[in-house]
């Protein structure tokens, strides 16, 4: 079956259709979708925001912006073709009389709709009453909502609340654009099309996992909205614990939402809590302070443009984090992810464990084990590290440790690498909710996140600085250098 024989036409709206998500990542999304023929043919895209706009000077915004944001050349022909699928509908979110107009832009076409809210979480209430009120929405249409869903456990229950009185769960689609990667994907058929990994998969076969996240970027003119946040509800709370549930999971019956969102609610579930009693143990909080990247001077989170200079917001987390079950009893997973460190960096380390007794001594006196790296982004691939005898005629056996790398740059040259927005976005108009997170994952995370934001509130944890261009705090490295353990640099 093709991509688009389980599509029917949609009308795709988009609210904060000029926004900065729009832009760069959901226009550039769809217009690839174009190219590769996976939209419907009678399926258009409403844009909708809150500047009046005529439907040309729109369209030129679309075009100019995919000049910007699309990394290939533009193909005219299919420029003409996703250009007049658009409508452009200005409206304020919060009046519910205003969606009249969106109703009668939507009036002839008796098609899906897919709502996506490209709009800070608070108003997401808002846009469901007024389409609501202008008889927007049927059994069949879909919202399509972007994180954070919410600031902790609390908002996220109330604005789960306000989607829910007018979505189902089986029409709302959660974002987490790091389930649309083609490495964080790609976890799956490791895992669970590899019978070598599969069947060796827990506390009997791996020492620890190590999970970095590592951005070079800073706020980029964000502080406002970073501030209120930091990495640990904005990076942890959602990326880390989506890749942590795939990896930790029990295999699911089959790759259907249902079966696969199960089992990574029972992961998040499990994590063992980390609260004031625990956290210094488990924890290590950081924020960048001025230095180097590249060789170029850059400023402090402070001293950044429209920074508050009296912030405790934390722009780096380390976490040792454990999950309470049969599989994972004993096995920790160090989490680190920041922002303004040396390099933008994304891997999960596997360390599996030593061998029981060593007959290469002479060779090596403290055989190394064995190590499985997947590395998320940039230069997407997947490494093993094993021993291997060095070829000769030496009657004493020389070892050393060699790798085997699966490097997805090499292995498929001629494959574009797809965003992981245009992904998701297929999948919404597909109908598939595997690739986005459940209300009861969102809730289960907060619930574990929560409880580390009110131990640093109650014992006073002020960050520690590390410099921009580093790998973090150095009680990061105590952090695992304590369990006699250290991070893969
Ligand atoms: N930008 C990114 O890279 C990422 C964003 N997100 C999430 O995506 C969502 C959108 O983010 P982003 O695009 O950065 O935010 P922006 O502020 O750039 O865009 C939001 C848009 O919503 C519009 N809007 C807000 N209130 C109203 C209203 N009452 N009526 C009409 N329009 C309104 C704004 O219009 P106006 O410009 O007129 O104010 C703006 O165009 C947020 O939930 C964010 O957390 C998630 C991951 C990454
Ligand atoms: O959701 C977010 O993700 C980005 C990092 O995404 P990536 O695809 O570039 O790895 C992060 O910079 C941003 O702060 C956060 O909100």
């Amino acid at each position: 079956m093709s991509n688009l024989d389980c599509q029917s036409a949609s009308d795709i709206v988009i609210f904060g259709a000029l926004g900065d998500l729009s832009r760069r990542k959901l226009l550039p999304a769809l217009y690839q979708l174009e190219v590769s023929g996976l939209i419907h043919k009678d399926s258009r895209i409403v844009g909708a925001a809150r500047q009046e706009h005529s439907l040309e000077e729109f369209k030129s915004i679309v075009v100019e912006n995919l000049t910007n944001f699309v990394n290939e050349t533009i193909d005219e022909q299919v420029l003409t073709c996703f250009i007049n699928r658009f409508v452009y509908q200005q409206l304020d979110f919060k009046d519910s009389a205003s969606f009249n107009l969106l109703a009668d832009a939507l009036a002839n076409g008796n098609k899906t709709r897919v709502y996506y809210f490209s709009t800070p979480p608070s108003i997401y209430g808002d846009i469901c009453q007024g389409l609501a009120q202008a008889n927007l929405i049927n059994d069949a249409d879909r919202v399509v909502m972007e994180k954070p869903i919410g600031h902790s456990l609390e908002s996220s229950i109330e604005i789960n609340n306000q989607v829910s009185k007018y979505f189902t769960e089986k029409q709302t689609y959660r974002i987490d654009h790091y389930l649309g990667k083609e490495t964080v994907l790609n976890l799956l058929v490791l895992r669970f099309a590899n019978s070598l990994f599969t069947n060796n998969w827990d506390r009997n076969s791996i020492d620890h996992v190590q999970i970095t996240v590592a951005e070079s970027v800073g706020i980029e003119g964000r502080w406002g909205f970073y501030d209120e946040a930091g990495q640990l509800r904005d990076m942890v709370q959602n990326h880390l614990l989506q890749i942590l549930s795939l990896l930790a999971m029990e295999p699911p019956a089959d790759l259907s939402a249902e079966s696969v969102r199960a089992e990574k609610l029972k992961v998040i579930r499990a994590l063992k809590p980390i609260n004031r009693e625990n956290i210094k143990d488990k924890v290590v909080r950081g924020q960048y302070s001025d230095g180097f990247l590249e060789g170029v001077a850059v400023p402090g989170y402070l001293n950044e443009e429209g920074a508050n200079a009296n912030s405790n917001t934390e722009t780096f987390v380390a976490i040792k984090a454990e999950i309470d079950n049969w599989r994972w009893k004993g096995v920790p997973f160090y989490l680190r992810t920041g922002k303004r460190m040396q390099k933008k960096h994304s891997e999960i380390v596997i360390h599996f464990k030593q061998q029981p007794h060593n007959i290469f001594k002479d060779s090596y006196s403290d055989l190394p084990a064995n190590k499985l790296t997947i590395r998320l982004q940039p230069d997407e691939g997947v490494e093993l590290q094993m021993m291997n005898k060095i070829p000769g005629i030496a009657s004493q056996m020389l070892i050393q440790e060699n790798k085997l790398d699966l490097s997805f740059s090499d292995t498929y040259k001629d494959q574009r690498v797809v965003d992981a927005y245009e992904r998701l976005m297929l999948e919404v108009l597909n109908g598939n909710q595997s690739l986005f997170v459940s209300r009861d994952e969102v809730e289960a995370a907060w619930t574990w996140a929560d409880s580390i934001i009110e131990a640093w509130k109650t014992t006073n944890e002020v960050p520690k600085p590390y410099a921009a261009g580093s790998w973090g705090p150095v009680a990061s490295i105590s952090l695992i250098a304590r369990d006699d353990r250290q991070w893969v640099e």
